[in-house]
């Protein structure tokens, strides 16, 4: 029976199709080769977490999450990141391990979508965490790591924006003066809606300097040398701090010899608000969002009763594939036709070339229509038909 939703599916959910299937674990697996050769142990954490604990403390918009009841009518999310749930195991059956902790993780996240054809509501990411340490060393580990792993993918041409929330919290609070009023406009930088900005920060009742001071904040992107230009605009202990804090994580990434992959960007602000320093995203020559990102968090662990600092980063698995521009080939593939009379040769046959590594298409002749359109498809076929001894017979 047919109804009108037998071809559908819902907001933002999408199929992976064989081809983009295989480079998508291609990519997958050169990444984690790459992360775990840095020392980071995977783990695993169930799609479903509560809304009150996890959900919560993953800090995005609550229209972007899954929720359902359980049982027991409590409340459930599909989990929107793996920062949260991994907080989570840090604090509790991990609480016995000593910091810092590297783990790393290759996990579906879900974020609902309002949109149809939209950005897809569920999607893979690759990546890490590493808890328990405060330096900037740390910061420069997992962006210098992130760095490697998408060069590693095959990616040549990307770039990290580094900004840190501090600054911009710093800046914001001390020329408009109250969280609300900063929120407004901290919402303005996380949309990248500059022209947003800009309208929003001239209808204020600002004096002409504070209102250049936030047109200034603007142009806070490029290189290093943007730290001294910022440091005019807010010299407050938590502006100053911030700055501090990049001006050490350049030192780190300059040893680590990726800082030509870097630029400041100090109007970032992210989706989810448990960053508290450092935060950064990747960008691909052709893809105008970032396809990875991460940061600081050093307020999120004791939210689980287990205080540390903490910063990581996630890849866009969905995203990274369609920066390389370029779909794997499906491998090639052996097909071994068979009549019933010579199935057990067939089987055998079957077994040999699987032992050598290849992929083989076990098919009774009786189960195919067109032997032409099928032979196509394979770059060997074999025949073990009728009762000839023998492998493959003349056409
Ligand atoms: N969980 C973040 C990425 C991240 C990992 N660690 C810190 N930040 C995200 O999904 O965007």
């Amino acid at each position: 029976m047919s109804t009108p939703f037998m071809f559908e599916k819902p907001v933002g959910m999408r199929d992976t199709l064989p081809s983009f299937y295989q480079t998508k674990n291609t990519v997958k697996q050169t990444m984690e080769k790459v992360i775990e050769s840095w020392g980071y142990l995977p783990i695993q954490t169930p799609a479903l977490e509560y809304y009150d604990t996890v959900g919560m403390a993953s800090a995005i918009l609550d229209r972007q999450l899954f929720k359902l009841l359980d049982q027991n009518g409590n409340t459930l999310v599909l989990r929107p990141d793996m920062t949260a749930p991994i907080a989570r195991v840090a604090a509790s059956s991990l609480k016995d391990q000593m910091f810092p902790l590297r783990l790393s993780y290759h996990s579906s996240l879900f974020r609902a979508q309002q949109r149809e054809g939209g950005r897809p509501a569920e999607f893979e990411q690759v990546g890490v965490e590493l808890v328990g340490d405060g330096t900037s060393s740390a910061d420069g580990e997992v962006i210098a790591l992130m760095v490697e792993t998408l060069k590693e993918s095959g990616l040549d041409d990307f770039q990290i924006a580094i900004g840190h929330i501090g600054y911009v919290n710093a800046l914001l609070l001390d020329v408009v003066g109250s969280e609300e009023r900063a929120n407004v406009l901290r919402r303005y930088l996380y949309e990248k809606n500059y022209v947003g900005f800009k309208q929003h920060v001239k209808s204020l009742p600002l004096s002409s300097i504070d209102e250049k001071r936030l047109m200034d904040l603007l142009s806070l992107r490029g290189g290093r040398e943007k730290l001294e230009d910022a440091k005019t605009l807010v010299s407050n202990g938590e502006a100053s701090k911030a700055l501090e804090d990049l001006e050490q994580l350049w030192e780190v990434l300059d040893g680590y010899g990726v800082s030509h992959h870097i630029k400041l960007d100090l109007n970032l602000v992210m989706h989810m608000s448990y960053y508290t320093g450092v935060v950064f995203e990747g960008y691909g020559s052709r893809l105008g969002v970032p396809l990875s990102s991460g940061g600081r968090y050093d307020e999120l662990l004791q939210r689980f009763n287990r205080p540390a600092q903490a910063t990581g980063f996630g890849i866009r698995l969905d995203l990274l594939v369609e920066a390389l521009g370029q779909t794997e080939a499906l491998p090639e593939q052996t097909c071994i036709l068979f009549s019933k009379e010579r199935r057990l040769e067939a089987i055998e046959k079957a077994r040999q070339l699987r032992k050598e590594g290849k992929r083989v298409v076990l098919q009774d002749l009786q189960g195919v229509d067109n032997i032409d359109e099928l032979s196509k498809a394979f770059a060997d076929v074999q025949y073990y038909i009728g009762n000839k001894q023998g492998g493959k017979i003349d056409e």
